[in-house]
């Protein structure tokens, strides 16, 4: 496809995205029925939907409207890149720009949030929001965590050179490196394929450094998902692994990647936690917003509502109050989100404190993108002596 065939096929996936259809199934759809699409062109047009969808408001402005169109062409005014030279009418191209359609307005910076989490987000991050909200423009950095059950750092490291990825080691985390080149050869590669590797981005890493976890500790991933958490506690601490879901279908790829890991786990389904527990540590990976991944999916942060959240807030809560049953007595109770929203995080934690005055904080931390991270928060809580 020609350059200015992907801007316009970016266009056209765009508009149902902006109507309220999920970015990803729009782009997995039209990538299942567009065979002649090859892989470097279905890369650079789901670069090209991502970016505009980081960049919304200030594309906007800066493509004077809201349509796919106007938001498309404001982004690539932004990237500094010759619009006439893409919108030039040729086969397959976006039509060339009528009168007026390239706006001699000067290109502004503006807030690419919604106004109601703008608002909260500047309020919970203080000082720092514009800096994390400038960060949050720009893609996130690709992080591998090196499986210590079949791998160090630099083993993994140089293996992965071999295979055309390079690496440099991550500050959040002694198992984190970021990719610096070849972040498409990952998938694909022998490392990945053998458990050296997977991909999780540092600050949970650095959230599973901190744990609390005794060599032969029993653990249950009570938010187990697809397993990236428990995974990396087990490559971490050796114990006895358990996980859980509400929603089974959601454990479907843990056997395979626990395989490739190297890794025992017990699914339990949820009428025997109970029985099977108690557990030294109960992990919880709680749903959220989503907040702090919103550079690897800004089309998540349109379509936050504040009903939503605040549903996801009380499941939380439900959550993890449901997981203290599960503990043991000397036992540890852990609480995660991938949100930089108080609400879902501190506050959590401090409305849980008040119901639950049997236990205590032994820490909590947040991690945002100045930390080079997603942004991440864990407590870690334990029943008072
Ligand atoms: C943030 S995701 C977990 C991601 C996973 N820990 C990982 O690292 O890949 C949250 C998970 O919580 C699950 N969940 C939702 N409600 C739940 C509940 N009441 N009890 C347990 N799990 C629940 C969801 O199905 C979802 O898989």
């Amino acid at each position: 496809m020609t350059p200015a065939a992907r801007v316009q096929t970016a266009i056209e996936l765009l508009e149902p995205i902006l109507d309220g259809a999920p970015a990803e199934r729009v782009l997995t759809s039209w990538a299942r029925r567009s065979r002649f699409a090859g892989s470097k062109d279905r890369a650079a047009i789901r670069d090209l939907v991502f970016d505009a969808l980081r960049l919304r408001n200030s594309a906007a402005q800066a493509g004077s409207g809201g349509t796919a169109r106007a938001i498309m062409l404001g982004m690539i005014r932004l990237n500094g890149e010759d619009v006439q030279a893409l919108f030039d009418g040729s086969p397959y191209g976006p039509a060339p720009l009528s009168d007026g359609e390239l706006p001699d307005t000067e290109v502004k910076a503006c807030i690419d949030l919604p106004d109601w989490v703008a608002t909260e987000l500047a309020k919970d991050l203080g000082d720092s929001f514009a800096e994390v909200e400038a960060l949050l423009k720009q893609r996130a950095p690709v992080i591998l965590r090196v499986n210590l059950r079949k791998a160090t750092l630099p083993q993994a490291k140089a293996a992965l050179a071999k295979e055309g990825i390079e690496t440099k080691a991550h500050p959040a985390s002694g198992t984190a490196l970021e990719v610096t080149e070849g972040a498409r050869k990952i998938r694909n590669s022998v490392v990945y394929k053998d458990g050296l590797v997977e991909l999780q981005d540092a600050a949970s890493q650095a959230a599973i450094d901190l744990l609390p976890l005794p060599e032969g500790a029993r653990v249950l991933d009570y938010c187990a998902g697809g397993g990236g958490k428990l995974l990396a506690m087990a490559g971490r601490f050796p114990g006895t692994y358990f996980a859980h879901d509400a929603i089974q279908s959601r454990l479907r790829d843990l056997p395979e990647r626990a395989r490739r890991a190297g890794v025992d786990v017990t699914v339990l389904q949820s009428d025997v936690v109970q029985s099977a527990g108690p557990f030294d540590l109960v992990f919880c990976d709680v749903p959220c917003s989503g907040s702090g991944t919103w550079r690897r999916d800004p089309d998540a942060k349109w379509k936050l509502t504040p009903e939503a959240l605040e549903e996801t807030c009380a499941l939380q809560a439900e959550i993890l109050s449901k997981a203290t049953d599960y503990v043991t007595d000397q036992g540890h109770l852990v609480y995660a989100t991938c949100s930089l929203l108080a609400r879902e995080n501190e506050q959590q934690i401090d409305r849980f404190m008040q119901d639950h005055p049997n236990w205590d904080l032994c820490y909590q931390h947040h991690w945002t993108p100045l930390d080079g991270c997603d942004g991440f928060f864990t407590a870690c809580l334990r029943r008072s002596n």
